[in-house]
């Protein structure tokens, strides 16, 4: 695990000495947006017109933020659009890899082996994280975006006139509300799993972890009386609650050490992921043998016998109940 430093692959770990023993993570530093004209977005510069077939996306099928992309792809119907590219789920000295004899696609643009050579073909002098996912233009041959959150709100709408695929996880009328619940799950949950298992002092851990579950029980008691985040429609902010959801009991219970409670003990939390699970397509985008390999086999710091455990085996295809409300 590790960053480049002026183009050079190193290898290092977070450091948390500074902050108290907290994790922090480092804002995404590539911003630029695919628009239907190509005109520049919110971010970044312009150039960046939406085409098929125009577009890659790098993802570890392990990572929850790369995940967002993935079932965006999928329930936008982007899949013969944009194409991918998948690492292998162990994340050790070079950081992501391209193993095709460990569960990696190979890297179909180049045939490189590691991500950082996918950042350093971007920028030879890269300085920063060598993060998934990573949106790569085929055309002009550069990185248009590695932050997950901006990726998604792109291919929520930029491609529409091209795919007819006119549905909509961000609607204007909600939006405020769909931010709202965003920042709060983002901070607590999103994130904050990540804040208990890298925290390294026992009271940075403690704060996260009471982040952490007195979010949860919020949400819980939002969703004894609405089906969804913002109401009675799935938007935006429940995928991005999705593929955290969706690795808890499996890893950040244990490895994690999020262990207050499983999400399988919460009714409604549980019926809710239940039925996001069963979504046309989306079950084709969790894979548990990345997500399992990936957490407990990389971060040796965490766990340095990198066995990875057999359990939970909860049924996810299980009956929701979630139409009833
Ligand atoms: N802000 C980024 C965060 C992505 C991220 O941190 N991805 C993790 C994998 S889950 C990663 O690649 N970490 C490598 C590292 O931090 O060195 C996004 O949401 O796109």
């Amino acid at each position: 695990m590790g960053l480049l430093v002026d183009g050079k692959w190193q290898d290092k770990w977070y450091d948390t000495k500074e902050n108290q023993g907290k994790f922090k993570r480092e804002s995404a530093q590539l911003r630029n947006w695919i628009t239907p004209d190509g005109s520049a977005g919110p971010t970044g510069k312009d150039g960046f017109k939406a085409e098929l077939g125009r577009y890659h996306l790098y993802v570890s099928l392990a990572c929850p933020w790369a995940h967002r992309t993935l079932i965006f792809r999928k329930l936008k119907g982007l899949e013969q659009a944009i194409s991918v590219s998948v690492v292998s789920p162990d994340m050790l000295s070079e950081g992501w890899e391209f193993d095709k004899d460990n569960h990696s696609t190979g890297d179909h643009l180049f045939d490189v082996s590691f991500m950082h050579q996918i950042y350093t073909k971007h920028n030879p002098t890269y300085s920063g994280r060598v993060t998934v996912p990573v949106l790569w233009d085929k055309k002009t041959n550069q990185i248009v975006s590695n932050e997950s959150a901006e990726i998604i709100r792109m291919m929520n709408d930029a491609f529409d006139h091209l795919t007819d695929n006119h549905e909509d996880f961000y609607p204007a009328h909600l939006a405020d509300a769909i931010d709202e619940i965003n920042d709060e799950v983002y901070h607590a949950i999103n994130n904050g799993v990540y804040k208990c298992g890298f925290a390294t002092e026992q009271d940075a851990y403690e704060e996260a972890f009471d982040n952490l579950f007195i979010a949860l029980d919020k949400l819980e008691a939002r969703l004894s009386i609405q089906r969804y985040l913002v109401g009675s429609t799935l938007t935006e902010a429940d995928w991005r609650l999705f593929t955290t959801l969706i690795r808890f009991d499996a890893v950040y219970v244990g490895h994690f050490k999020c262990n207050h409670r499983t999400i399988e003990s919460y009714p409604h939390l549980s019926g809710y992921l239940r039925e996001l699970y069963q979504w046309p397509g989306v079950a084709d985008t969790v894979d548990f043998y990345h997500i399992k390999r990936h957490y407990y086999f990389s971060h040796t710091m965490i766990n340095p016998t990198q066995i990875v455990p057999k359990g939970p085996g909860v049924d996810y295809s299980a009956p929701h109940n979630r139409d009833r409300l």
